[in-house]
């Protein structure tokens, strides 16, 4: 066991933090691990760690003067650390601090030719550009101000800007939310746990400490598109219910006797005490998972720094800038512009993150049900389309939207209930064309390099050089869900006869 381990542990047991003995905490070249030295059955307590020993504003010597500022969520978590950390080992979390890396190589912590280098064309490549910026706005704006106003000294070397991006980085790949009171938080063992997607052995729950009662909560994971969490000079109720990735359903179950802890008692519950639960067996000599969330790679990149081949989550944006300038080249802004804005009247939109509308394309290249829409609206015949554009604007149903374009276009009632089929009606040859088109112009964002090209390189790469290996896998999967689409416009489609069966 390594030094730094031995130090965890030693500071861990001080703290009141036990761990099952069917629990055993590993460091290798990849970093820790926890794995099981027996098998683990379901509904087993494996931890408990007092809240107390959690690393929180509340509980950090510099709460005086975060609070003061204002300053909350995951910003208030960051001065936090980097408060404590500049204690060295006058810190209370100094046996946790000194077990932590530096810095998470997250992306925000990369060099700007770095992020042009790796990211170019991917969905981060933008968003680290613009975090980058923010980070440096809630520095100087937010961190700074606390070296002057804060009621007691803080050691301005411990709140550089240096020293704020490793905070951040910690705090966004390893913070929990704890309770109403607490906030989030920096909670030592429960970290410690890598993430599998959709395959996670251990679940965290919380009890409020407000209402002491014992409606435990799993915190429902972000799926698809990433959030930034970046940009936080945000008060806690701007910021999604699960902001650290890190997933957390605590409990605040009674600490049973022993080490042994499958035979805690759930009566009476301890809101001082967060604990850890088995939701699947795991096999004696495994490692123990917990999940971070449903994300793709891109989203894991950004706030943990790995990605996972085949991640069932993955996906590929195409933002409606890219369909209303390839629709403007191939007829008129003027004409798109009155397409897209009779779509809306449809009560159609894509999705929006900070600035951006966007459709999603998903793991298997199957493309937002609103994209398609547009698509079809675009290729309307003008009398089609202008009688639709005198009509009253839709109710908000998706599928009597379509069935009165359909009922339109074909001069007869039809009337669509199932998605399924009504995907297939859009696809329409000039949709399809018009899909492979921007599944095409979306890929020259990568640069002169095909997918063959990355796909070799990534065999060739090891997972030691973190930013290149994870970068390769997170253009891979892309550009393999931009195949798929393309694969996806293509296929015939079978169900156009009996869909069309007319209602008169
Ligand atoms: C909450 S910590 C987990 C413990 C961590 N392995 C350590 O050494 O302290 C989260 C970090 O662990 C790493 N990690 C977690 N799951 C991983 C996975 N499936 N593959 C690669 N790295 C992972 C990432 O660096 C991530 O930011």
């Amino acid at each position: 066991m390594t030094r730094r381990l031995r130090a965890l542990k030693r500071w861990m047991a001080s703290q009141g933090i036990d761990h099952s003995d069917g629990l055993e905490i590993r460091e290798d070249d990849a970093g820790i691990r926890v794995m099981a030295t027996r098998d683990l059955g379901e509904g087993e307590v494996v931890a408990r760690i007092p809240k107390s020993a959690c690393l929180t504003v509340k509980t950090s010597g510099a709460r005086e003067a975060i609070e003061e500022a204002g300053l909350g969520g995951p910003l208030g978590l960051a001065a936090a650390v980097m408060y404590e950390r500049g204690l060295g080992e006058g810190s209370a979390w100094a046996g946790y601090l000194q077990a932590l890396p530096g810095r998470e190589a997250v992306p925000v912590t990369w060099e700007v030719g770095e992020i042009d280098e790796f990211l170019v064309g991917t969905e981060l490549h933008k968003t680290m550009k613009e975090d980058k910026a923010l980070i440096y706005e809630d520095w100087k704006e937010c961190i700074l101000p606390l070296l002057s106003s804060g009621p007691q000294k803080l050691k301005p070397k411990s709140f550089g800007y240096d020293q704020y991006v490793a905070a951040k980085s910690l705090v966004t790949s390893r913070s929990f939310e704890i309770d109403d009171y607490h906030g989030f938080g920096m909670v030592p063992l429960a970290d410690l746990f890598n993430h599998k997607t959709g395959a996670e052995n251990v679940h965290f729950t919380s009890v409020s400490s407000d209402s002491g009662s014992d409606n435990d909560q799993n915190i429902e994971n972000q799926n698809g598109h990433y959030y930034d969490d970046y940009s936080d000079n945000l008060s806690t109720e701007d910021l999604p219910s699960e902001i650290n990735g890190s997933p957390t359903v605590f409990t605040g179950e009674t600490y049973g006797n022993g080490n042994n802890m499958e035979h805690a008692s759930s009566s009476e519950d301890d809101p001082s005490v967060l604990e850890m639960i088995i939701v699947k067996g795991v096999k004696s000599g495994d490692e123990v998972f917990n999940t971070y969330g449903a994300m793709g790679n891109a989203a894991l990149l950004h706030r943990y720094g790995f990605t996972e081949l085949d991640n069932s989550f993955d996906i590929v944006n195409i933002d409606l800038k890219l369909v209303i300038d390839w629709s403007s080249s191939q007829f008129s802004s003027r004409y798109t512009r009155a397409r897209v804005s009779l779509w809306r009247r449809f009560d159609c939109s894509g999705c929006v993150s900070q600035n951006c509308e966007y459709f999603e394309i998903s793991s298997e290249g199957e493309p937002q049900l609103e994209l398609l829409i547009l698509l079809y609206v675009i290729f309307l015949p003008d009398g089609v389309y202008h009688k639709l554009n005198q009509m009253v604007p839709s109710s908000g149903d998706i599928c009597k939207t379509i069935s009165t374009i359909f009922s339109v276009k074909h001069n007869t009632s039809i009337s669509l209930e199932d998605l399924d089929t009504i995907k297939d009606c859009l696809l329409i040859d000039k949709v399809c064309r018009g899909l492979v088109s921007l599944a095409e112009i979306r890929e020259s964002y990568y640069g002169k390099c095909s997918l063959d090209d990355d796909e070799k390189k990534l065999m060739n790469s090891y997972k030691s050089h973190k930013k290149l290996y994870h970068s390769l896998v997170l253009r891979v999967s892309e550009r393999r869900i931009l195949k798929k689409l393309k694969t996806y416009a293509s296929r015939p489609i079978k169900v156009k006869k009996r869909t069309f069966m007319k209602r008169r």
